[in-house]
């Protein structure tokens, strides 16, 4: 099961041998629980454990090995972030993907040695999402052939990137290009911030970290201003844009083209999500099956809160989302990659699709990963919500998701409006120009589903329920909106009161495509009894996904009643056939008690004496008088026993 869930054998030996590996590197280990460590403990303690890994990374890991080097991170770094996390996840990425061979050969090897550390500096504080209307500007200079950085006012300031507050010394900045008074948008930019040798920024540089957040503490999203900083016009990314030295400005083969950073996260991002909901599945799950509570009947002893039909149907779900999640995802990153080959050869034909793909699944996936995540807490009572589950961390780290990479409700809206195009094509009798993500749009479907009428279909009158139920979104929410612009509404406005239902759209499709993602992965197994654990988890989620969307295919009589019933009971069959399975179906995806850095979620199930270890290392009991109670509480009681 590992190996299906880690893409091959081969990765999850690989995954236990680097795992090993760190166990016996004590050095390498937290040096104390991080829910005890102040912000600044948690961050100088992830710096000395980066330094050690960049040194012995070789003797561990194939540093060339992405999926290598991300399981290196997790495990000894952990998810609350690193002071280098945005190097790797978006400063690499957008020099790999933006910067020509020229560039690429001045500044890569440097950031892939680590001689310097790198962000992505885009949003502002007044503005994220809308880019068009970010206000830091870079202006060409002629004279002295170079670029002038300026933040014109408060608002204008980078605000949000990772590490850019302390850790980082350079970063792609996005400004808007100037040239000869003309705004030609927003640009990647290489800049430097600080001084090599001293760290200290550079002149025209205001830089610092923009506060504690809600989890990721470890990470230094920073605030940065410019005045008039001038960088050379080589410092401009210039793979797909170019500006000659005279001011020419050689335009992108795609408009958006400078949107690849952001797209590359999207598609990575989604088995990241994956692996945070099964491992607070697997804590949850672990300690369900040690918990006794109650008894089911009065002439036994208490159960183990697994059994409790509610407590499977709060966890079991989410175990398939998780591995439906991971295929999808799986899928996501060879589509991205074939994308970003052929877009750096020049063919630009399949960015769209790749866009509206991953805008849809980033903001499903974040939204269920975080409804997962905190069921998985509250599935553990009281003890969920001590940090010593971890789950709190697990699930504040997760959500980050819902707003990074494009918040999540216009990252739906940037699929619906391709699903729009999409349902114009089928409303004009064009079908056959449908992508095959949207094919399912143009296809006549039966009056009714054929669900529980057709023996042994396996899931496809599932997957065809999905298609319909999306479908029939998909062409009410296009119909709503090019209806209100025929009664002579502005396309905008018209837009945004179609909005609800077109990200309603939106969900259906993505929900589809993870649907399917599942099945494709399914039907490809050839070990018979990992098909089987795998089967019943598959219908398990569709039934339970199909019960969540019901109303979609009630309201047009597509499922009836009886079939509803007949879906409910599945949900519940597959709840208890899985059962048996549900620890194995989490253990294997290999969590190492380092990397869970939970005392609920250990593998030997040791729970409560660690729990009693844990609360006693507390630093509040390192005395047992306080001098908040000397200082303040004592007085006050001795006060009113006056
Ligand atoms: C390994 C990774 C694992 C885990 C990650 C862990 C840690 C990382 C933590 C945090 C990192 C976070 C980093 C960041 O958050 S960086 C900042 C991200 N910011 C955003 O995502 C901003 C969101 N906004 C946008 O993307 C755009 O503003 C928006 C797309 C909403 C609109 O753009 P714009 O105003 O320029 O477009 P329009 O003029 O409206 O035109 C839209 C048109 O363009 C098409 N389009 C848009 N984007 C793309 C694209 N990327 N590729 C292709 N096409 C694109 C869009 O579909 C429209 O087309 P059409 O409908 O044909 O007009
Ligand atoms: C943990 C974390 C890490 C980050 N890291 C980075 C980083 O490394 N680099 C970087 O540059 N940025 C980073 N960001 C910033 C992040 O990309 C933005 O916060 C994000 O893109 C959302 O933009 P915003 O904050 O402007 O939200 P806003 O756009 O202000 O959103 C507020 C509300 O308005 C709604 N809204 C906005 N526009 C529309 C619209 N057109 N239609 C409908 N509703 C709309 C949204 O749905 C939301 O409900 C990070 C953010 C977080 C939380």
């Amino acid at each position: 099961m590992a190996a299906q869930i880690w893409g091959s054998e081969k990765r999850a030996r690989r995954r236990r041998e680097i795992s090993a590996k760190i166990a016996q590197m004590p050095e390498l280990h937290d040096s104390k629980p991080l829910p005890f460590m102040t912000r600044e403990e948690k961050i100088m303690e992830s710096a000395r454990k980066l330094t050690i890994l960049t040194e012995k990374m070789g003797q561990i890991i194939d540093p060339t090995d992405p999926a290598e080097l991300y399981h290196l991170n997790n495990e000894v770094l952990g998810l609350e972030g690193n002071p280098m996390a945005l190097h790797g996840v978006m400063f690499i990425p957008a020099l790999s993907a933006q910067a020509s061979d020229e560039q690429q050969a001045k500044w890569l090897p440097r950031a892939l040695r680590r001689e310097i550390i790198g962000t992505y500096a885009q949003t502002e504080l007044g503005h994220g999402t809308n880019l068009q209307n970010l206000e830091t500007t870079a202006t060409y200079d002629l004279a002295t052939q170079e670029f002038v950085l300026h933040t014109p006012q408060i608002t204008a300031l980078k605000w949000w990137p990772g590490n850019l507050g302390k850790s980082s010394n350079y970063a792609v900045v996005v400004a808007h290009m100037i040239i000869k008074a003309k705004n030609y948008g927003p640009h990647p930019f290489m800049v430097q911030l600080r001084d090599e040798k001293t760290h200290e920024p550079l002149p025209g540089i205001t830089i610092g970290d923009i506060g504690p957040k809600m989890a990721y503490n470890i990470v230094d999203n920073g605030f940065l201003g410019f005045n008039k900083y001038r960088i050379p016009r080589t410092n401009l990314l210039m793979r797909h844009t170019k500006v000659e030295a005279d001011g020419t400005y050689i335009k992108p083969p795609h408009a958006k083209i400078n949107y690849s950073a952001m797209v590359h996260v999207r598609a990575y991002m989604l088995t990241g999500q994956a692996i945070m909901l099964a491992s607070a599945l697997n804590i949850a799950t672990r300690y369900s099956s040690v918990r006794r509570q109650g008894q089911i009947d009065k002439s036994q002893p208490e159960v183990k809160v697994l059994e409790y039909q509610t407590q499977q149907h709060r966890l079991f779900p989410s175990i398939a989302r998780a591995y439906a999640f991971q295929f999808a995802g799986a899928e996501t990153v060879k589509l991205y990659e074939h994308v970003l080959k052929e877009m750096k050869s020049g063919n630009v034909s399949l960015m769209a699709d790749l866009h509206a793909l991953t805008s849809g699944l980033k903001s499903v996936v974040t939204y269920q990963t975080g409804e997962g995540i905190e069921q998985a807490r509250m599935a553990c009572g009281g003890h969920g919500y001590s940090m010593a589950s971890y789950i709190s961390e697990i699930y504040g780290v997760a959500i980050g998701g819902c707003t990074y990479e494009g918040e999540n409700m216009v990252m739906l809206l940037q699929l619906a409006r391709y699903l729009v195009k999409s349902a114009a094509l089928v409303k004009s009798g064009q079908s056959s120009k449908l992508g095959p993500l949207v094919a399912y749009l143009g296809v006549k479907s039966e009056p009714t589903s054929l669900i529980d009428r057709i023996p042994n279909s396996g899931f496809t009158e599932y997957v065809k329920t999905f298609q319909h139920v999306s479908k029939r979104q998909t062409l009410k929410a296009a119909d709503m909106f090019f209806g209100l612009m025929e009664k002579g509404e502005k396309r905008e406005i018209a837009w945004n009161k179609c909005s609800v239902e077109l990200n309603r759209a939106s969900r259906l499709h993505t929900r589809l495509f993870i649907v399917e993602a599942f099945v494709r992965r399914v039907n490809e197994i050839a070990d018979i009894r990992i098909k089987e654990a795998l089967t019943d988890l598959l219908h398990l989620h569709v039934n339970y996904e199909l019960l969540d969307i019901a109303s979609y295919a009630l309201e047009d009589g597509f499922l009836s009643a009886s079939q509803l019933d007949y879906i409910r009971d599945q949900v519940y069959l597959y709840l208890g056939k899985i059962r048996p399975n549900a620890v194995s179906l989490l253990d294997s995806w290999e969590f190492s008690d380092i990397e869970l850095r939970s005392v609920l979620g250990r593998r030997d199930g040791n729970v409560y004496e660690n729990l009693f270890k844990w609360a006693k290392s507390s630093p509040l009991n390192k005395t047992d008088v306080l001098s908040s109670v000397t200082q303040y509480l004592k007085p006050m009681m001795e006060k009113a026993r006056l």
